[in-house]
């Protein structure tokens, strides 16, 4: 498979040296009421404002003993469904929120204790960037790049090298808020990547995007990684993405981290069963004894079911599907080696399941 060749051989080529990203025993827990302090203004590089809780009665605790080490040169991926925690997690990382207790050290600094120094070590895109929507694309990138410290021509050279790179070039004269979702995400992450940072943290990097755009961000992350040793950390829900791109991957569920392995790893705690998916035309024909005894083992979405078997039982449930009343009711099969989705489910994870695209 594509993903094994692809770990193979990013280890083989590269020997992390040590941690880039330190993560211990993060706890934050929002306050029930939800009520906020902001810091001071928007701060354009980072997106976001710093945030401190206003302590007060039992709240969401979206963040239940964090623990991480994130290696140098790596590309390090949270997966989790909707209100894991991923986002807290990048938001304490970033030094934007401050943890209830637990620490940060990204390459040697302390982020709880001087998380003014985050802006110098790493570059954040957050999930929303309304931040830039007023500036053209060319103007975004190249004023990143002027926070970020370079000169006048040097932010001009970035901005347009990452303009190519992303396939921006045509649209660099075009504010952002007149853009479409996945054409505005493309130039957020331009602006983020401008102005080399040696920790890249991005909050679902790709959402919205065509599979061209997809690709034109993971090979950009990839050529940074490898040229320049930089180091990726990202939230996704796409499990697809994460079982291609990612060298390691943390699962969150409920503020903890329930397994952290490389894709290839985490597939193999689920030994060697397989997953088969059966798609009826209409309903499944449950008068037939074999289908009716699959059933009983199926997750069911709509007129797809989900079954996790060990290879011989799937053989033969097969057989079974794919003769008579019950071929005629069978629109779609398909039968595949587990998914990091289905690693998360036999990991315990909440039962929802994680987005796939
Ligand atoms: N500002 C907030 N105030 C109160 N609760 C919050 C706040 N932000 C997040 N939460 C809660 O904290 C938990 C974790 O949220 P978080 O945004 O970190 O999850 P996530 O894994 O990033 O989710 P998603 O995939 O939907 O972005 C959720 O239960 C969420 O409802």
């Amino acid at each position: 498979m594509g993903t094994g060749t692809r770990q193979q051989t990013a280890e083989s080529v590269r020997t992390p040296t040590r941690a880039a990203v330190r993560i211990a025993g993060l706890v934050k827990t929002y306050p029930a009421s939800g009520r906020r302090r902001h810091g001071p203004g928007l701060n354009l590089l980072r997106g976001a404002p710093r945030t401190t809780d206003v302590p007060g009665a039992a709240g969401v605790r979206a963040c239940d003993g964090v623990t991480l080490d994130v290696r140098e040169g790596e590309i390090f991926g949270l997966l989790g469904p909707n209100g894991a925690g991923k986002s807290t997690v990048v938001r304490q990382l970033t030094g934007l929120m401050r943890p209830d207790s637990g620490t940060v050290e990204v390459l040697g600094h302390d982020l709880v204790r001087h998380p003014e120094r985050a802006a110098r070590i790493l570059a954040y895109l957050g999930q929303e960037s309304a931040a830039l929507d007023e500036l053209t694309v060319a103007l975004a990138a190249e004023t990143t790049g002027r926070l970020r410290g370079l000169d006048a021509s040097a932010a001009r050279r970035e901005r347009d090298d990452v303009l190519d790179e992303l396939g921006l070039t045509a649209l660099a004269g075009r504010p952002l808020r007149k853009l479409s979702g996945g054409q505005r995400r493309l130039a957020c992450v331009a602006s983020a990547l401008v102005g080399e940072r040696p920790l890249l943290v991005l909050d679902e990097p790709t959402t919205g995007m065509d599979p061209v755009a997809r690709r034109a961000v993971w090979s950009a992350l990839e050529r940074r990684r490898a040229e320049r040793g930089a180091t990726v950390v990202l939230v996704t829900h796409n499990v697809m993405e994460a079982e291609t791109v990612l060298d390691r991957v943390a699962v969150l569920d409920r503020g903890r981290v329930i397994a952290c392995d490389t894709p290839g790893g985490l597939k193999a705690m689920v030994g060697g069963d397989v997953r088969l998916d059966l798609v009826w035309r209409d309903r499944a024909p449950l008068d037939v004894p074999q289908v009716a005894a699959l059933a009983a083992h199926a997750t069911v979405s709509g007129r797809r079911w989900t079954l996790r078997l060990a290879p011989e039982e799937a053989r033969a449930a097969v057989d079974a599907v794919t003769a008579g009343r019950a071929f005629a009711a069978l629109d779609d099969f398909s039968l595949a080696t587990p998914s990091l989705e289905d690693v998360y489910l036999a990991l315990g994870g909440s039962g929802e399941g994680l987005v796939k695209v």
